[in-house]
């Protein structure tokens, strides 16, 4: 038999990537996808949406779906709809990918491993490898995570180095049911480029102003004209109160220039064509206080 009488499976689905905030979910969705789609900083609770970037390969599609950390302490509004969007998207994939931090079990992850689905495959991916040389604490934690649920595979990544990336990718194809591919070959997401600007702008936002960002900060995109080489974007930092101006503003409005100018050369390299970006502040008070206002902002 030759190989070109071998039947050839396809295989396509979704997969469903969770864990605590800050574990590195969305720097695995980039590195698996080759692309900026998901926004990352060192601030927990930055990926607030689903978004699925998609990797299409000659044996299967592979949808990933990034999820908002769950948060397992109560909290508000924000919160709520927060972790109902994580635990929905791992009821709603064909594959889990628990990721969790190399240093450490935590309680929260624990809680997170029960509350995913028992009657679909969910792999474990311990991320951060690099940052922890010592085999014996890899060991711990391996012992530690298996003792609260099973596993169908149990994976150290690195998603800065891109360490084992490949193979856990080649253990989610695995798993997926056979069936052709769901979305175009060429695309690398289901988000819109608006809501890719938007993302983009927040995650500057985030990066620009660390801890002193107010936390309710979002971006909303008002205008999104599509150019055959040009877009051009207007967006508001919308905050919750006028004192929280100065802050995003700079002095001289020297902050919001470089997060506008980051932005840009951001979206740029990802629409492959020249971005025209006009960046501003308004003050939307109470727009985080209700899950209805949430909604009219995209959040699920
Ligand atoms: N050393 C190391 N750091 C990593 C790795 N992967 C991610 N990080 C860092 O961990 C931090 C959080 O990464 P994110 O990808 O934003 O984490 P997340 O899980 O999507 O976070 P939320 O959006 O809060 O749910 C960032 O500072 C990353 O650079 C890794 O493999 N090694």
């Amino acid at each position: 038999m030759t190989d070109s009488d071998t039947p050839v499976v396809h295989r396509s689905g979704h997969v469903a990537i969770v864990g605590r905030p800050n574990v590195g979910k969305s720097t695995l969705l980039n590195r698996m996808v080759g692309q900026k789609l998901s926004i990352t900083s060192d601030r927990p609770q930055t990926t607030r949406h689903r978004i699925a970037g998609i990797v299409t390969r000659p044996d299967a599609q592979l949808v990933f779906i990034d999820s908002p950390g769950y948060q397992t302490r109560s909290g508000g509004a924000l919160n709520r709809v927060l972790n109902r969007t994580a635990v929905q998207v791992a009821e709603d994939a064909d594959v889990v990918v628990l990721v969790c931090d190399a240093r450490g079990w935590t309680p929260a992850d624990e809680r997170i491993a029960k509350l995913l689905p028992a009657d679909r495959p969910v792999l474990l991916a311990i991320n951060k490898v690099d940052a922890v040389p010592e085999k014996a604490r890899l060991i711990e934690l391996v012992n530690k995570a298996t003792a609260c649920r099973a596993f169908d595979e149990v994976v150290p990544i690195s998603a800065k180095t891109g360490r084992q990336v490949p193979l856990l990718l080649d253990l989610c194809a695995a798993r997926l049911p056979e069936g052709p591919p769901m979305y175009d070959p060429d695309s690398l997401t289901d988000r819109s480029e608006r809501f890719l600007a938007a993302e983009l702008i927040r995650e500057k936002l985030f990066r620009r102003l660390g801890d002193e960002v107010p936390y309710d900060s979002t971006v909303e995109i008002e205008l999104f004209e599509e150019l055959p080489k040009l877009r051009r974007v207007h967006a508001a930092i919308l905050i919750e109160r006028e004192g929280q101006k100065p802050i995003v503003l700079g002095a001289g409005g020297e902050r919001i220039k470089r997060i506008a100018t980051e932005a840009r050369q951001d979206l740029e390299k990802l629409f492959g064509c020249k971005v025209y970006l006009e960046l501003f502040v308004k003050v939307k008070s109470g727009w985080a206080a209700t899950e209805q206002s949430l909604r009219a902002y995209g959040y699920e």
